[in-house]
């Protein structure tokens, strides 16, 4: 299949700024994608590429099946790209509006090229006006709006052109814990009910783990790590990534707490990762009913990831060679996956 977004070797340099190294992005239609890294990690230079606001130095940019740049040149013209521009709406920290101007003056500013008549442009605004939750401030100024309201109403003006893809640029870092929820349920609405395809530029976790299904984490203008959120956001391996996931850090910290010192032969360390919606059974229960051995919880959480409850655990398994082998297998069949962790970690 095909990617809406196909970012190729891609890189940026200001002069000696290697702003973005070599990053290569596959973004499938109708995806939550997001981009974390720490300020200057080179998220929003990356993005602006997709629409060529940034043209790059090198690599490919592929966009819902047009090639925007290759070999170093930008491979539509102006006009053309203006055009497919329209395919790419987005929104910002600062929501970017005209305070002059009411609400509804500022979505259809964005169908000003349109070929929609005066009627058409009104009945559209107040189609996306509803869309967001605004019909009722249609005709307020982006001032007698609270900050999460001004974000709908740039939401509303980004979805004009009825665009198949929507870049969020830190939407959420200007606004209070209420509000950045209230946007990113929206974003996740939108992402359903429209099939949006969503990048989602930002330098909080937390927004990532309520929406996105991919992420990248980036650092010094490169990927670090990136895959299906639930994989990377369980089984981080680069050290930013672990920074960025708290659970993690707290399941070590809390291991290190316990002071075990060395496992002795017949001790193992597992980490098993589950579906809290699928997995009913205890687990603990199970493994002592089943295969005899002695199970010790040392660290026990559930994230909410997406929709689903994810449930991570550290066990500590006491039993014969055969018996762990057997652990790992009766795991394995209540769907659990289960990854064997060196004792190192309760240094
Ligand atoms: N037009 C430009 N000219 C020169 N340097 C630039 C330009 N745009 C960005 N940079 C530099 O490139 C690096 C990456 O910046 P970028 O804004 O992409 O990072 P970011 O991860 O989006 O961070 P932030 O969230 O703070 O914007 C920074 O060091 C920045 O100063």
């Amino acid at each position: 299949m095909s990617h809406i977004i196909d970012l190729d070797h891609v890189s940026v340099t200001f002069g000696d700024l290697h702003a973005v190294s070599d990053v290569t992005i596959k973004v499938d239609k109708g995806d939550v994608y997001g981009v974390v890294g720490y300020s200057g990690a080179g998220k929003s230079t990356l993005v602006r590429t997709i629409n060529l606001l940034q043209l790059p130095t090198s690599g490919t940019i592929e966009i819902a099946g047009t090639t925007f740049f290759k070999d170093g040149v930008a491979q539509i013209s102006g006009k053309e790209l203006q055009a497919k521009r329209r395919n790419i709406g987005m929104i910002f920290q600062h929501f970017n509006l005209l305070n002059e101007t009411t609400v509804i003056e500022n979505v259809a500013f964005a169908l000003k090229h349109s070929d929609l008549d005066d009627d058409a442009i009104e009945k559209k605004c107040y189609e996306l006006l509803d869309l967001v939750g605004l019909k009722d401030k249609a005709e307020n100024y982006p001032v007698q709006l609270s900050g999460g309201e001004q974000q709908r109403v740039a939401i509303a003006r980004a979805l004009a052109n009825d665009p198949e893809i929507l870049i969020s640029d830190e939407a959420t870092s200007a606004l209070d814990p209420q509000n950045t929820n209230q946007i990113l349920d929206l974003l996740k609405r939108l992402n359903k009910q429209l099939g949006l395809t969503i990048i989602l530029i930002t330098h909080e976790m937390d927004a990532v783990k309520k929406v996105a299904n991919k992420i990248a984490v980036m650092e010094h203008g490169k990927v670090v790590e990136q895959g299906n959120l639930r994989d990377v956001y369980l089984r981080p391996k680069a050290e930013l990534t672990r920074q960025f996931v708290g659970g993690s850090l707290a399941a070590a910290d809390t291991l290190r707490s316990f002071n075990l010192g060395e496992l002795s032969d017949n001790e193992q360390l597992y980490q098993v990762v589950f579906s809290a919606a699928n997995v009913t059974k205890s687990i603990i229960l199970e493994l002592y009913k089943q295969v005899g051995v002695d199970v010790s919880m040392l660290y026990g959480n559930i994230e909410v990831l997406g929709d689903e409850p994810v449930g991570t655990m550290f066990i500590l398994v006491t039993g014969t060679p055969a018996q762990q082998a057997k652990v790992t297998k009766l795991l394995k069949s209540f769907n659990v996956e289960v990854s064997p962790v060196d004792g190192g970690i309760l240094a």
